[in-house]
Parts: structure tokens; sequence; C-alpha cells
């Protein structure tokens, strides 16, 4: 019971904001339609249900004008009930498509804020493959909140309607047995609801664990597809590496995970299905047996028997609403406590980056970027980099080098306020646009147009432009291919790739540029031309390189190094200024 209350509290918070959000009258409307719907729909089976009194005694008593009548009355309601029907179901997929879009709006807004992505990545938190949360479970949770809903929706109203009617049949038809009329007020109605509690009750008890197995289950087949997409992807490595026997054997041990899942599964609901089959089977003629004595005794009319019939059937499925629709309760639960973690992991990564006592990055006083006092730590609180007083000055170009492993990219990363391990500020100047090169730029699936110009947006650079960029880096054979749509990081060759960065950097023009061995592919005159460029072309820009050769010292006017001091590295020890070409560094 603490569950279940637990459960839908998160439901509720999970739920809720859609119905005050902008398009909360939309969603209140079809909300409201589609509970009417319903109420109507329970309507239409009560009527039903007394129509199917009226039908079989007409028959019993072969009476063709009553029984006529019926039938044009029957076509009445039916076609009444179908387009209910239609209505219902059209609406219901017309929420839920408006309901989903506000929350993958409403997720993508949270996982893609501020770097928080990266944060939870970082953290390795419980929100494993969110993809799997943005694009099934948030589909999935929406679907089944409203069939879940609507269904307890109709389940009371049947529940009550039906229980009503039971009442006035166990009066009409008085339990005869042994000769006797035995007298148990609404003894129809008792018999429905212990039949139906009973059911209920055990089939929670038998299909209790397969909420976790349900959650199992698709925790290991995202974890198998995530890793077939990792296959995919570094194809190209794996090949080279004759990895394919390790990859396979990795996932079949990954595909033996879900196996084991599944065989759990199976026994249990194997064991749910014994006794709800034979439940179900159980319904068909238990009420005829109790009102049979009556009906042979002539105290009730056919009529009355099959309308007590689909009375008792309609109070039992409804109560036993649990009972036909465990699965996907405990699918649903799965789905709420995922939501729920998800939600929880873009909380803590909001924390993480806000907590005063991570890394801040905060506007600088002077025109410099200003490390006064700064501690990077590992995730698990292990310190790698310090930086005492230490600044990048404006129009300073600086080479940062130390031994691999030393903390070099996660000192960038903590300077472009991603990296929250650790204390201490990062001081930058106010309005400063900063862009970090990595190794490896990251080229959106797109045109190649789209591709140069991220994470700005194709129209603010015009054709030309990126053209002329493309045949100053070294790639004019590519500018001709703008609008072509291609994966750019699997066709262009890694060092194609590092001069689209830096395309990328002469386009944007940023006020400090921080190349992580970003031209490390190119050979040694390509990377003195581009660097010659940059200089030429970002004369206003500061440049901050990691590199390990030596032929890089020539294009920065300082180099600082990252030097062993205990467990950590310390930056800017060993400092001196780099043999700068006049016309390459300033
Ligand atoms: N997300 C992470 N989780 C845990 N440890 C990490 C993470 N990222 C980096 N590290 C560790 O931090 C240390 C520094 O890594 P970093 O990439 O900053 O080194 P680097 O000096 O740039 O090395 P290289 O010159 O080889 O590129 C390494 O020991 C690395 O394993």
């Amino acid at each position: 019971m603490k569950n279940i209350s637990a459960t839908l509290a998160i439901v509720w918070r999970i739920a809720a904001p859609y119905f005050r959000s902008e398009d909360k009258w939309a969603g209140r409307g079809l909300l409201a339609v589609i509970i009417v719907i319903e109420l109507a729909m329970v309507g239409g089976s009560v009527l039903i249900n007394q129509w199917r009194a009226r039908f079989y005694n007409a028959l019993q008593d072969r009476d063709w004008n009553g029984f006529s009548r019926e039938l044009v009355v029957f076509c009445v309601i039916a076609a009444g009930l179908v387009l209910l029907q239609i209505y219902r179901l059209y609406l219901n997929q017309w929420l839920q498509i408006r309901w989903r879009r506000w929350l993958t709006t409403h997720y993508l807004g949270g996982w893609l804020q501020d770097a928080n992505h990266y944060r939870m990545q970082l953290r390795g938190d419980a929100a494993d493959n969110p993809d799997q949360r943005v694009s099934d479970d948030v589909k999935m949770f929406v679907e089944q909140t409203l069939s879940i809903g609507t269904g307890l929706l109709n389940s009371l109203v049947t529940i009550f309607s039906f229980l009503f009617i039971l009442w006035n049949l166990s009066e009409a038809a008085p339990l005869h047995a042994f000769g006797h009329d035995l007298t148990i007020p609404g003894y129809l109605l008792w018999a429905a609801l212990i039949y139906a509690i009973f059911g209920t009750a055990l089939t929670h008890w038998i299909g209790k664990p397969l909420v976790n197995l349900n959650f199992a289950q698709q925790r290991l087949e995202a974890d198998f597809r995530f890793n077939l997409v990792r296959v995919r992807e570094n194809g190209e490595q794996i090949a080279l590496l004759k990895g394919e026997p390790s990859e396979r054997e990795r996932l079949l041990v990954r595909f033996g995970r879900v196996m084991g899942n599944w065989y759990e599964l199976m026994t249990r609901t194997k064991r749910l299905t014994a006794f709800t089959g034979s439940y179900s089977q159980a319904s068909v003629v238990i009420p005829v047996i109790l009102c049979a004595p009556a009906y042979f005794a002539g105290k009730i009319q056919l009529g009355a028997v099959t309308q007590t019939l689909e009375a008792f059937g309609n109070v039992q499925d409804s109560l036993s609403f649990f009972v036909s629709t465990y699965r996907s309760l405990a699918e649903w639960r799965s789905i709420v406590a995922r939501l729920d973690g998800f939600e929880g992991s873009i909380a803590n990564a909001r924390t993480l980056a806000d907590d005063p006592a991570s890394i801040q990055v905060e506007p600088a006083a002077d025109g410099e970027i200003a490390l006064p006092h700064l501690l990077v730590k590992l995730p698990n609180g292990a310190p790698l980099v310090a930086a005492e007083h230490f600044s990048f000055r404006a129009g300073e170009s600086t080479l940062v080098i130390g031994p691999s492993g030393s903390g070099k990219s996660t000192l960038f990363r903590a300077i472009a306020g991603i990296w929250p391990f650790g204390s201490g500020a990062v001081e930058v100047p106010a309005n400063a646009r900063l862009m970090m090169l990595p190794q490896r730029p990251y080229l959106p699936i797109g045109s190649l147009h789209d591709a140069v110009v991220y994470p700005g947006e194709a129209a603010q650079f015009d054709a030309g432009r990126v053209r002329d960029v493309l045949a100053a880096v070294g790639l004019p054979q590519l500018a001709a291919r703008l609008n072509e749509d291609a994966h750019w990081n699997r066709m262009l060759s890694l060092g194609e790739q590092q001069r689209l960065g830096l395309a990328r950097a002469l386009l944007h023009a940023p006020d400090y540029l921080f190349l992580d061995e970003a031209t490390a592919s190119l050979d040694e005159p390509s990377e003195a031309r581009l660097y010659r460029l940059l200089a030429e072309k970002l004369p206003q820009a500061t440049i901050v390189s990691i590199g390990h050769r030596s032929t890089l010292d020539a294009f920065h006017t300082r180099k600082v190094a990252l030097v062993k001091d205990g467990e950590i590295h310390v930056l800017g020890k060993g400092g001196e200024p780099a043999q700068a070409e006049p016309s390459a560094a300033r």
C-alpha cells in the first residue's frame, strides 16, 4: 500500500505539470471529454444489461413484437456505443501526442541544459540510456497513465452501477437451496465482491515479483541495444583490430543476461496466467450456478439469468481491474520509476553545477581568464590539477604541456564550465566567447554546411563565406559539397575533421580559442600553416593550446607545464617563454 501511494505520488509529480502548462486548456479539455465519454460508456453498458433482460424474456415468451422492438432498441444503443468507442480512442490519441510533446520538450530541456547531460554521464547516475527515457519511457508513460487512469474510473463507476443491479437481482432471485428460500440480502452482490477480492489478492501475491523483473528486463534490453549501437559506431576500429570475436562474445554475454531475466519472467508469468486463466473460466459458470436454483424453481426468467451473468461479469471485471491489468501495472511502475530516476538525475546534475563547493565560473574583474585558487578533482574526489593565481592573459597565446593523463583536457573542461568536480573558481571576462576544439571535433549528421557552422545556424553564415573558409583550411574539395548530407565523422579522415574544426573556429571567431591537440593528426607543415592562418584571421583571439609536439612552441608566446607535485599536477610551475615565431605568435 505504501508502495502504491509512493508510486502515485511520483505519477502525480510527473503528470500534473502538463495540466498546468501553457497547453493546459487543450490538455484539460481533452481529458474532460475523455472522462465524460468513459462515463457515458458505463451508462451504455447498463442500458445493454437492462436490454438483455427484456430481449431474452421476449425470446423465452416467443413474443415477436417485443423481440423486434428490442432489436431496434439494440441498434440505437449499439450505434451510440460504437460512436463513443471511436471518439474515446481518437481523443485519447490526441491527448497522448500533445502530452508527450510537452513531456519530451520538458525532458530534453532539462537534459540538454548547460551540459547537464555531460555531468549526468560523469556521475554515472541511475539514468542510464537517456535515449530510452526520452523516447520509449515518455511514450509509454503517457499511454499507460491514460489507459490505467480511465480504466480505473471505468471500473469504479461500473462496480457501483452493477452492484446496484446485482442487489436488485438478488431480491428478484432469492437463493433457493434444498427446497428452501434463503434470505441473504444482496447475495449475488456479496458473491461477486468476495470472488473478485479473492482473485485480486491472489493475483497481487503471485504477480508481485513481475514489477522488478520487468524493470530489469527493460534495463537489460537497453544495455544490449546500447552495446550494439557502440559496435556500429566504432565499426572501423573493431574491424581494424579484428575485434569481432571479442565483440560477439561481449554482446552474447549481455544477451545472456536478457535471456536469464526473461526465463524468470516467463516462469512468473506462467504461474500468473495459470491463475488468471482458471479464474476467468470459472467466472463463466459461477453466477449461473448461483441463480440456477431460482430459475429451475420458476422464480425468475431466462432474462434475469443472462442479466445476472453479465452484471456479475462486469462487477468481477471491474473489481479485478488489478487482476487483468497486473502486467501493465507492473510495467507502468517500472516506467514511472525510471522517469523518476531520470528527473532525479537531471536535478542532481543541476545541483552539482550550482553547488558552491564545486568549481564555479564567475565573471572576471580584468580582461583575462583567471584561476585564482582552482583545484580540479576526479569524480571520485581524488585531486588532479591545481592552479594558484594563474591567468590566461588576453592576446597572449599559451601552450600547455604536461605528461599524458596529467589532467590537461580536464583543466580545459573546468575552464569551459562543464567539469564540476573540485573547488575554487574560473573567472571569465563577461561576454567573452570561448570555444573549445577537441582532437576529434563533433560533426552532426546532416549537411556539410550545418556541420561546419555547428553550433550556429546555417543561415548565420552564407555559403560563400563557408566555402572561402574551407578553402583557407585546406579543404577546397569540400567546398562544392556544402549541401550534401552525410555522417561526416565517419566520412572524413581525422586530419580533415581537424581542419573542419579550425574552419568552424574561423567562422565563429571566439575571443578565447582552446585547442586540445586539435591539430595533432596533421603533418607539421600543415599544422604550422593553420596556426599562421589563425594568427592572421583571428588577430583578437587568445589562443591556448594543449600539445605534445615541440614544433608548437613557435606559435605561442608562453609555455606552461603541468608539473607533478606529490599526488597532483600544478599548472604554471616551470613556466617559460615559448620560442615564438614573430609572425605567428602574439
Ligand atoms: N570522466 C572521467 N571519469 C574518471 N576519470 C577521468 C574522467 N575523465 C578523465 N579522467 C581521468 O583524469 C585523468 C586526466 O585525464 P585528461 O584527459 O585530462 O589527461 P590529459 O593530460 O589531457 O592526457 P592526454 O595528454 O593523454 O590527453 C586521467 O587519469 C583520466 O583517466
